[in-house]
């Protein structure tokens, strides 16, 4: 049990150092309390929310992920290798990839129920 709890701990400090040390971290948390914001204030509905608060959890999750893999790489090199280029650009690409779609997925949420809030 106290082992569980010892990870538990563990995670949230990662967590912590992200939103320390992590630009697009930072950044993504901004966005995720923006759009959480603007849920309410749009009274989303459940579905909307599931969808929202699944696409910010893996958007977050990936840039955990992506830092991991660069503190990863820096600390097994600090010489120039063409491997540790490939596990930092691909780490990066799967961030972009999601990031891409958490944008469209925004759109879809939010520009119907924006436009008829303003109109
Ligand atoms: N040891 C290395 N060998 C080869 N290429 C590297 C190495 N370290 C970094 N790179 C390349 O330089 C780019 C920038 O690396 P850096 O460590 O600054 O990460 P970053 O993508 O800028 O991360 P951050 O999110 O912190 O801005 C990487 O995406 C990779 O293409």
């Amino acid at each position: 049990m106290i082992s569980i709890l010892k990870s538990f701990l563990y995670a949230i400090e990662g967590v912590i150092d992200g939103g320390r040390n992590e630009r697009n971290f930072k950044i993504h948390i901004v966005f995720a309390i923006l759009t959480v914001s603007f849920a309410f204030l749009l009274n989303f509905s459940l579905t909307k929310w599931f969808i929202l608060l699944l696409t910010i959890g893996i958007m977050l999750a990936l840039e955990l992920m992506n830092s991991a893999v660069e503190r990863t790489v820096d600390l097994i090199t600090e010489d120039y290798h063409p491997l540790a280029k490939q596990a930092k650009d691909l780490a990066a690409g799967s961030v972009f990839i999601f990031s891409v779609i958490a944008v469209i997925i925004g759109i879809l949420l939010f520009a119907g129920p924006l436009i008829e809030y303003i109109v």
